[in-house]
């Protein structure tokens, strides 16, 4: 049974969020298991939610938990429940479907009209202590994948349905709009499916820097020409010949979309992964003439969580690299302060029940390649870095066996759980001073809602209502870094899912 906390970070109402513990769910059917969430990831949409209050027609009405991006370990199963058992280490799918309609009995449940998709008003999200979902929507992570890899499942999984809708095939030649976290992991999935060249196209040079040490063989700024030039850029960059195969905007920006269709080649793939405007320009004429596939693409299917899972196991892609830092379940609102402010690529907001979080996140960062990093990781900042000196341990136990046995869940090797928590303590008392770490949490668990409404956000609320994408139209060669309102969540600007 469940005996930890429910806390929740619950948005009332834009920029106005607040903790509360919440009643421990129950299970609503005998297919289904309680969750016990151990790390969560933010998304573009949850910081647009927090900010503006809505999505397209999605609009939040009654306080609403936020987050999906999670993974977390079983401490309840229903008695029909045939896959999964107490202890057990899962990713979390977060949208549920009827199961019953045309489109999920056509083997395309992420179109079905009656999906509840956590943190997409009115269902309340993963940020949470504990979570009950359909056992099928739960995927058991493989030894070798961290719960914190298990967090990043969840965007993997949208990118493996963008390349899958692309069709990409072994040889081939891809192009990506957008370096965000979705941009990144379709150019991580393109190359795992075998695209020999990937080139990731981005309006911020130090996502590019990133992007060339992830997914893309190739990296292009972005210029405010036309369409058509970036697109001729794009070609000889790259030595592309008649265009690429296959282009994905994942930047939901206007003058983005329109070189994709100038860039590809006769006959070649266009994926629409991006949400911005609901209506733009579009180069239609080059769609119809260059005889070009286009697809849309939307979450995930049957399929893709499954294989998001195997390409991390099999090291195919190393998720760990997006990820900035990991705070605190009482660190929430900071962490999506990061991440409006585009610091952040990811950062992982460690559940309630969640108590080692510095050592966890330490041990994780050894296991790190250092690589150019876009942005300033903040985690120092907040629960201190473990030393970097130390080399990574292939065969040290993963720190989440001893969160099973935090949550009373099953015991872990007990040697080997011993031997990690005397590390984690020494590091902690030497590296990430523990006691300062404390107060901070003790005094985020009271979050002030002025400090919410800063002048900084106001701005924001009001710079993200101009779409960025009129930018582009300017006929200056462009060098200059966008502001930071610019960044990460300005891609949500035009809507979402
Ligand atoms: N289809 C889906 O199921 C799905 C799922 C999740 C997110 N999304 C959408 O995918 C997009 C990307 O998500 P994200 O989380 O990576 O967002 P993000 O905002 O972090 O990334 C968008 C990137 O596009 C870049 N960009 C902006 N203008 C550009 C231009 N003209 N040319 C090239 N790059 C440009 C930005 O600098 C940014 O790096 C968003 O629009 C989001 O709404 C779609
Ligand atoms: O990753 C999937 C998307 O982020 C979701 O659709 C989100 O927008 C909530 O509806």
């Amino acid at each position: 049974m469940a005996t930890g906390s429910n806390l929740s970070f619950v948005l009332n109402k834009p920029d106005d969020v607040e903790f509360k513990e919440k009643p421990v769910p129950t299970l609503k059917s005998q297919r289904e298991v309680l969750v016990a969430v151990n790390y969560t990831g933010i998304c573009g949409s949850d910081v647009h939610y927090w900010v503006h209050g809505s999505i397209g027609h999605f609009i939040v009405k009654e306080p609403m938990v936020l987050g999906h991006e999670s993974a977390g370990t079983v401490v309840e199963v229903g008695s029909e429940v045939k896959t999964l058992k107490v202890g057990d280490r899962v990713a979390l799918e977060p949208g549920y479907p009827c199961r019953h309609c045309a489109n999920c009995l056509g083997g395309h449940y992420n179109l079905c009209p009656e999906m509840a998709f956590a943190a997409t008003p009115p269902y309340d999200g993963t940020l949470t202590g504990y979570w009950n979902a359909p056992a099928d929507f739960c995927y058991k992570l493989p030894d070798n994948v961290s719960l914190q890899e298990g967090a990043l499942i969840e965007p993997l999984a949208v990118g493996v349905h963008v390349v899958r809708q692309a069709q990409v095939s072994p040889g081939q030649s891809v192009v990506v709009m957008g370096a965000g976290p979705v941009g990144l992991l379709c150019a991580a999935v393109a190359r795992a499916f075998g695209a020999t060249k990937v080139v990731q196209v981005d309006i911020i040079q130090g996502k590019l820097d990133f992007a060339l040490g992830f997914g893309a063989t190739h990296a292009y700024l972005s210029k405010r020409v036309s369409p058509e030039e970036n697109a001729r850029n794009i070609i000889e960059l790259a030595d592309l010949g008649a265009g690429a195969d296959v282009v994905i905007d994942a930047s939901g920006a206007e003058p983005s979309i329109q070189a994709c269709v100038h860039t590809v080649r006769v006959g070649g793939s266009y994926v629409q992964a991006g949400m911005g405007k609901d209506n733009i320009t579009f180069p239609i004429a080059a769609l119809c003439i260059k005889e070009v596939t286009a697809r849309g693409s939307f979450r995930y299917g049957s399929g893709d969580y499954k294989l998001a899972i195997e390409l991390v196991a099999a090291g195919k892609i190393d998720v760990k690299k997006l990820v900035d830092g990991v705070v605190p379940f009482s660190q929430a609102e900071d962490a999506f302060k990061k991440v409006k402010e585009g610091k952040v690529i990811k950062i992982l907001i460690a559940g309630p029940n969640e108590k080692d979080v510095v050592s966890t996140f330490a041990e994780e960062k050894t296991e790190k390649v250092e690589e150019p990093k876009a942005v300033e990781p903040i985690v120092a900042a907040q629960v201190g870095e473990a030393p970097k000196t130390e080399e990574p341990k292939a065969e040290e136990p993963k720190v989440e066996e001893l969160k099973v046995e935090e949550l009373n869940i099953e015991e872990p090797k007990a040697e080997e759980a011993k031997t990690e928590e005397v590390k984690a303590e020494e590091l902690k008392a030497e590296e990430v001073k523990a006691e300062e770490v404390k107060t901070e949490q003790v005094k985020a668990e009271e979050p002030k809602a002025e400090e919410v409404k800063t002048e900084e956000v106001k701005t924001e609320e009001v710079k993200a209502e101009e779409p960025k994408v009129e930018e582009a139209k300017v006929e200056e060669p462009r060098v200059e870094e966008p502001k930071p309102e610019e960044k990460s969540t300005h891609g949500h600007g035009g809507g979402c899912c």
